[in-house]
């Protein structure tokens, strides 16, 4: 049997969402999209061959809703969706800080809610998707919302309790690197360079590093070190990271981050 999947909301995310669903093999004709404007609408339909709805349509007819709207918006969408999901939907939330019990108190009692954290490496086939069940989610819809992020990267199920710190981690992470390789290619200007070498300089060096990460099974402070020759360059720019607070700087912003997260639990703005 066909799985029709819905995307409320299709914005930066749900079309990254969406545009790898495709790409792993999903039938366009099985991907209903809403957005609140028709231009956008119609931009999806044109783009990936789509089927732009309503969300009422949506509610009614996809087996798996997948909602993207910003949280602030998140409570308006569920008033109007509410009437129209049956409890046998899957109703997948991807927005940072609302807590499944936000959903389930606004849908029908004992519709299965799933909350799912990604990132925008999506667009790329590299995002990290951090799911976790709702109370009437059994073990078939996680492994549902697997099938659909997994089209996109990786996945991990975590506690919903772990949530927050994960948005903070791997939902925001992205926003820090592009931050850093901003800040460096800066430094490659004060240099002396032009913008567009040390932006290849900087970017080839974290995609090496990246991966080093990945697949040499090394400990990072490891890495670190291998670079770290005794009275070499490298050092002398590490005491000015630690210097500058670098270290602290970080876990304070990821802390940050986690508490707007808990914020956001509230639908409000
Ligand atoms: N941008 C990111 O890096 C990440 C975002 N998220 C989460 O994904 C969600 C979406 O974020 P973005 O895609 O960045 O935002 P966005 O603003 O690009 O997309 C949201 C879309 O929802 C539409 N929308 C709002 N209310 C609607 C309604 N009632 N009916 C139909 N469409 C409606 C808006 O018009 C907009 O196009 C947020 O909840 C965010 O927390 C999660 C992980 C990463
Ligand atoms: O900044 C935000 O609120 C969203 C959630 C995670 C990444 N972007």
């Amino acid at each position: 049997m066909t799985q029709k999947v819905a995307v409320l909301g299709t914005g930066k995310i749900g079309e990254a969402l969406l545009s790898g669903m495709i790409r792993a093999g999903w039938a366009p004709t099985d991907l209903l999209v809403t957005a609140r404007r028709p231009e956008r609408a119609e931009e999806l339909r044109a783009r990936h061959g789509v089927t732009p709805v309503t969300n009422a349509e949506a509610a009614k007819t996809a087996d798996t809703l997948i909602l993207t709207v910003k949280p602030q918006d998140m409570g308006t969408l569920l008033t109007e969706l509410a009437p129209h999901v049956p409890t046998d939907r899957l109703v997948i939330s991807g927005a940072a800080g609302i807590p499944t019990s936000f959903l389930e108190e606004r849908l029908a009692q004992g519709t299965p809610v799933v909350r799912v954290m990604t990132n925008t490496p999506a667009l790329v086939d590299e995002a990290m998707s951090v799911i976790s069940a709702g109370s009437h989610a059994t073990a078939g819809h996680l492994a549902h919302a697997e099938e659909i992020f997994g089209a996109v990267g990786k996945t991990l199920r975590v506690p919903e309790s772990q949530q927050d710190a994960c948005t903070a981690l791997s939902g925001s992470g992205p926003a820090y690197f592009f931050y850093l390789v901003e800040a460096m290619t800066d430094a490659g200007i004060l240099l002396g360079l032009p913008r567009d070498k040390a932006h290849d300089l900087i970017v080839q060096s974290a995609i090496g590093a990246a991966i080093m990460l990945r697949d040499s099974g090394e400990h990072p402070v490891k890495l670190r070190e291998n670079v770290t020759s005794p009275a070499g360059t490298t050092i002398n720019a590490i005491r000015e990271l630690e210097n500058h607070g670098v270290r602290a700087a970080l876990i304070a912003a990821l802390e940050a981050a986690r508490d707007r997260s808990r914020e956001l639990a509230s639908g409000s703005s």
